[in-house]
């Protein structure tokens, strides 16, 4: 198998079919629902809040709530009752069989649906989808972190409508170094690995460090790409303000950190600080047009036309060029 990342792989160019980038779509469809980009948020508490999900639903983005201290059925009810729709996370715990009972109880039923642990080629995800299937089918499941072909094939045949994948390839993730396992180092070979079986949309997990990630997560399978550092450290981002040496950053902490947890136990993640980078806007702006760039530069029209390009891997055992034949 060729081992890879982000920072060793390059896209080849084809010859250019349009005349201008701005004819690029980027937008690409996840379950029912079409979004402006193929990227969302972490659903961390440092990248999202209501406020942000409510933004980026009202502007045509997918978003996915994060599940730390938050009552799951009043958000719901609070995003549909603006005719917005409800995206929202899950555990594999009692209270989230208890939400899902209150979804049932109160006749609502979230559009998306994130069952969101370390890791989740596990029985209790398989319990948990399979309850949300009987209980509120119309959702659609997104489950995860997983790394393997195996993982991917099992959750789709326990019912999940999408997976994630990625294990440790995060910014704040120490799960490498504490377990020594995960796809931390190689997360673009394992997106590959994965999507070789996937009969159902990948969400490719941690790892985007720059814009052009984006198209190279497209390259290898991902229908989407969850991104956490790029989003946290906006003037929105719920994260607090530090001001170091007069200059100011927001905290980014990982969702299995003694941050999050408020204790040190199973601890998987890590604080750091991101200097703050402006509006929300202004990124999600500049990763549209980079993404219409990069559907440029693949010789095509749309988001998927990037599935078609060669590859160039740099340095190491698997340096070469790849072409499709
Ligand atoms: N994408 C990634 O690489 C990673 C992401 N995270 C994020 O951190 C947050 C917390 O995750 P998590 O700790 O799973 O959430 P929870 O604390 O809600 O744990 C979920 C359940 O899974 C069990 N569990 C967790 N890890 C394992 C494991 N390695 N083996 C067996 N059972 C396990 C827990 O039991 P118990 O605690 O008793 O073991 C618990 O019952 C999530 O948002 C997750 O996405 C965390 C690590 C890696
Ligand atoms: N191993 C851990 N992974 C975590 C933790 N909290 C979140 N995450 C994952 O990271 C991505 C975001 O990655 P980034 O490179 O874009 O910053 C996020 O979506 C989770 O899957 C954690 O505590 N430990």
């Amino acid at each position: 198998m060729e081992i890879f990342d982000y920072d060793n792989i390059l896209l080849l160019p084809r010859m250019c079919r349009v005349e201008s980038r701005s004819e690029c779509d980027t937008s690409v469809v996840l379950g029912n629902r079409s979004f402006k980009l193929p990227v969302v948020p972490a659903n961390m508490k440092t990248v999202v809040d209501e406020k942000i999900c409510t933004y980026l639903a009202q502007n045509g983005f997918f978003y996915v709530m994060h599940r730390f201290d938050i009552d799951n059925v009043a958000f719901t009810k609070d995003m549909q009752s603006k005719g917005l729709f409800a995206s929202i996370s899950l555990g594999v715990k009692q209270p989230d069989y208890d939400t899902v009972d209150s979804f049932v109880a109160d006749g609502i039923c979230p559009e998306y649906i994130t069952i969101d642990i370390a890791h989740g080629h596990a029985e209790s995800v398989k319990n948990m989808i399979q309850y949300i299937k009987a209980k509120i089918p119309a959702a659609f499941v997104i489950a995860g972190n997983v790394a393997t072909p195996e993982a991917v094939i099992d959750l789709e045949n326990w019912g999940a409508d999408a997976t994630k994948v990625g294990v440790g390839p995060g910014k704040v993730c120490i799960t490498k170094l504490k377990t020594g396992f995960g796809t931390g180092g190689w997360q673009l070979s394992a997106l590959k690995w994965c999507a070789r079986v996937a009969t159902k949309p990948i969400i490719a997990d941690g790892g985007i460090r720059s814009h052009g990630d984006i198209a190279k997560s497209i390259r290898f399978g991902a229908t989407m790409i969850m991104i956490g550092s790029l989003f946290a450290g906006h003037e929105e981002s719920p994260g607090k303000t530090v001001e170091v040496d007069g200059k100011l950053f927001k905290e980014y902490y990982g969702s299995a950190s003694d941050f999050n947890k408020g204790e040190y136990k199973h601890v998987e993640g890590k604080r750091i600080l991101e200097p703050v980078k402006g509006p929300l806007m202004n990124t999600l702006i500049e990763m549209q047009q980079d993404t219409q760039s990069s559907i440029s530069y693949s010789g095509g029209t749309k988001l998927m036309d990037i599935r078609k390009v060669n590859y160039v891997i740099l340095g190491g055992d698997n340096a070469g060029e790849h072409l499709l034949m």
